[in-house]
């Protein structure tokens, strides 16, 4: 687990003071992915490298899995630093090592033996899809098979927590799918805390569990990404979930249905019948005016903009509710107006 406790960092820029990170907490429970987004200059990046120890904050806490890291120096430092696997931002690969022997390098530095070695570097080879490039150089790999490198680099010496930042920046949607089935497979089959620093809603969509908004220095909205897009008023769950189409949302068209409302569902109810069963059980008329579907991780998730008319149209959405659908919706005026 990663816990940050009012993180701050500053820097002195053509002598002005600028504040990186303005009190920063935050916490990753141990094996989930956690997106960490926001503008650019918001704090990502410095963020990143503080829990990474290639910074040192101004003042604050960052605990993996209960140790002080900011509290640590020497030989401590040193062995903290072993559980935190990086991949940095950018192409980092060495051009005169062939693929292995950039995936060797951390175990080199370790001084792990040769057979040893040769039998990690297998390991890590194949958990991220590359044993056949092995003796291949980086130039003659894609971006996205060099990204991967850098991830098998950076498990290399198995660590607790990985951190990449921007890891799918300047790949093609079908390289970066490939990235973060390797992220995803450090979580899920070596059990790994990863922070992914990205502005990619992509990356967040696929593969996070939470995901932490960073603004100014500041986390504006952290949590569960599948808390997030239920709760009303989250920017960041509205930006994850299929837009809806209009701007007046919740406003009843005036020659149209009864009651307008945006509907949200988490879960199996976004692929079950749940609008269908609810128009048929309480006899009214459910059109769908917008929204979609998508997939949060493995969870289908769908935000329908939904016009209903009928007496009953309020004991449907009551119903949907009752059932676990996050529902939103505009009350009736005897014009159609919203309230
Ligand atoms: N080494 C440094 N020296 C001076 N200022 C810095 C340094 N590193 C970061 N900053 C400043 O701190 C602020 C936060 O930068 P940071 O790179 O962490 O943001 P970010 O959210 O990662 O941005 P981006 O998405 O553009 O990478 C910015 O104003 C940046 O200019």
């Amino acid at each position: 687990m990663i816990t940050v406790e009012n993180l701050t960092k500053s820097f002195q820029h053509n002598k002005s003071n600028v504040v990186a990170l303005d009190g920063v907490s935050m916490e990753v429970p141990a094996g989930a992915v956690c997106g960490v987004v926001g503008p650019s200059g918001a704090g990502k990046s410095t963020l990143a490298r503080c829990i990474a120890l290639l910074e040192k904050p101004d003042s604050g806490a960052i605990r993996v899995d209960g140790t002080d890291l900011v509290a640590l120096d020497g030989k401590a430092l040193r062995a903290a630093r072993r559980q935190i696997g990086v991949v940095p931002q950018g192409d980092s690969l060495l051009r005169q090592r062939t693929a292995a022997g950039n995936v060797a390098l951390p175990l080199e530095a370790a001084g792990m033996a040769g057979p040893q070695r040769r039998s990690r570097v297998g390991e890590l080879l194949d958990l991220v899809g590359l044993t056949d490039k092995a003796s291949v150089y980086p130039d003659q790999l894609s971006g996205g098979q060099r990204q991967r490198i850098a991830v098998a680099r950076a498990l290399a010496a198995k660590p607790s927590v990985l951190l990449a930042d921007e890891p799918t920046s300047a790949l093609d949607p079908g390289t970066t799918d490939s990235v973060l089935t390797v992220l995803d497979r450090a979580r899920s089959e070596l059990g790994v805390t990863v922070l992914v620093v990205t502005h990619d809603m992509a990356v967040v969509r696929r593969i996070a569990d939470d995901v932490a908004v960073l603004e100014q220095g500041r986390v504006v909205e952290h949590g569960k990404v599948l808390d997030l897009v239920a709760e009303p008023g989250s920017r960041i769950g509205e930006t994850l979930l299929p837009e809806t189409g209009q701007a007046d949302l919740l406003k009843p068209s005036k020659n149209g249905h009864d009651v307008v409302a945006e509907v949200v569902l988490v879960g199996f109810a976004a692929v079950g019948a749940l609008l269908p069963e609810a128009s048929s059980r309480f006899g009214v008329e459910l059109s769908i005016l917008g929204g979609g579907l998508t997939r949060l991780g493995e969870t289908p998730v769908a935000k329908f903009k939904v016009g209903l008319s009928g007496e009953r149209a309020e004991s449907a959405l009551k119903w949907m509710v009752e059932r676990d659908a996050h529902v939103r919706r505009a009350p009736v005026c005897v014009d159609g107006a919203a309230a």
